[in-house]
């Protein structure tokens, strides 16, 4: 018997057809998009090296919602429930505060041995894994600076911790056949005034060029750097801002982060995609919801997710963009958080590759922008769901939002217990 998903599937496929898409090749192009999901979800970026301590660097993950993971065994567990109910392919994001040793481990000691857990378990699940050293929540963070301190010391070691994190990044490539992307973010920063806003930037242009000197092969670590542009207790100057670092990958030929939250409140990381792109040669994204401030909220299915997402696709950018997510919401439960940050940023794909792109840039290029918005609006109430329907289905994940029911169970019955 015909079920109601395959027959709104037939509909949904036909009405697509008759605007000349084809809705069987946007699910199999969609299938050639892996997001990267951030492990810090899952326990408000507290990490395993000391999870007690706080977090710093001048990010925030607020609420209280109970069963956080504490260990390796506990995130990974909450990983898998959380991509059973995600379709397609998918990566993981590690931070290097995620490593698993029974000893302390100084954070520029770090080595492949402490993540073979990870590893293992990646390949178990069919991910490929990303990487982040952690510049921040560290004795030696403390006084705001990490690559770009005056002091040589406290560089030297922050120096090593990435070029450690670099090793332990090409190795998940060499490990799992497909390269790691590994973003650096500093925090570094000044609360006030500040009155040398060069030195800084000149001491991390060239930290980073330590950093990066070891050659990789873009086939197992491919190299990132994230701008900002204030955090908690940096609010007047950040010394990788937008500029220092879009001209540092477009010098060193690094990948570009644009982290969405890491801007002025109207400026959107769409429109930004377009114009990095013809300066780096990759780029790598952080999808996230900053509400009123970099606030790190759940991804929603809104206007700017799906205009990254169009972005991507009308542009044909598949090999130079990799999709990251960043957010951390610790009011709410932290599965149901992946699930609905990951699924609606694959919705906005899906939305995305089912867009008649060639008429609108016809029409466009015509002049006849009455008939592109038209377009565009129509476009809107095209059956979409019933193509991401039969693409959940065929991935055999929950179609609709019965996947809550699954999250609630797992919450009494094991996150209540923690
Ligand atoms: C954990 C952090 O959010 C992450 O490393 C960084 O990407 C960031 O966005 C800091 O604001
Ligand atoms: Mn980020």
């Amino acid at each position: 018997m015909t079920s109601s998903i395959d027959h709104a599937w037939t509909l949904a496929k036909e009405r697509f057809a008759q605007l000349g898409i084809d809705a069987e090749a946007a699910i199999k192009q969609l299938d050639t998009l892996p997001v990267s999901i951030h492990c810090w979800q899952g326990d408000d970026v507290a990490g395993f090296e000391n999870p007690e301590g706080g977090l710093t660097g001048g990010i925030q993950a607020t609420g209280n919602y109970p069963g956080k993971a504490r260990n390796a065994q506990q995130l990974r567990a909450d990983l898998e429930l959380a991509i059973s109910m995600i379709p397609g392919p998918n990566r993981l994001n590690l931070h290097a505060i995620y490593l698993e040793s029974d000893t302390p481990v100084p954070r520029n000691e770090i080595e492949p041995k402490h993540f073979t857990g990870w590893v293992d378990w990646a390949k178990k699940n069919k991910l490929g894994l990303d990487f982040n050293p952690s510049c921040f929540s560290h004795p030696m963070s403390a006084d705001g600076f990490t690559l770009s301190s005056a002091n040589p010391e406290v560089r030297q070691f922050w120096i090593e911790h990435c070029q450690a994190s670099r090793r332990v990044s090409a190795s998940f490539g060499r490990a799992l056949g497909t390269p790691s992307v590994m973003n650096i973010w500093v925090p570094d920063g000044m609360k006030d005034i500040t009155v040398d806003r060069l030195a800084p930037r000149e001491r991390l242009m060239s930290a980073l060029d330590e950093v990066i000197s070891e050659k990789f092969d873009l086939s197992e670590h491919i190299d990132a750097v994230e701008s900002k542009l204030f955090g908690i207790g940096s609010e007047s100057y950040t010394v990788g801002s937008n500029e220092f670092y879009l001209g540092y990958a477009a010098s060193r030929g690094t990948a570009l982060c644009l982290d969405a939250g890491h801007f002025h409140p109207t400026e959107v990381i769409s429109d930004k995609i377009s114009a990095a792109m013809l300066y780096v040669p990759r780029l790598l994204l952080h999808v996230s919801r900053p509400v009123r401030w970099d606030s790190d909220h759940v991804v929603l299915l809104d206007d700017e997710t799906q205009a990254i997402a169009s972005e991507i696709v009308r542009h044909n950018l598949f090999d130079r963009v990799h999709i990251g997510l960043d957010f951390f919401d610790a009011s709410i439960n932290r599965i149901a958080a992946w699930v609905i940050g990951t699924r609606n940023m694959k919705k906005a794909l899906l939305k995305a590759l089912l867009e008649p792109t060639d008429l609108l840039k016809k029409l466009e290029v015509e002049g006849d922008y009455t008939a592109r918005l038209a377009l565009l609006e129509e476009q809107k109430s095209l059956p979409w769901q019933a193509v991401w329907d039969m693409y959940c289905q065929r991935h055999d994940v929950p179609v609709g939002g019965q996947w809550l029911d699954t999250v609630r169970h797992y919450e009494t019955s094991v996150l209540t217990k923690r």
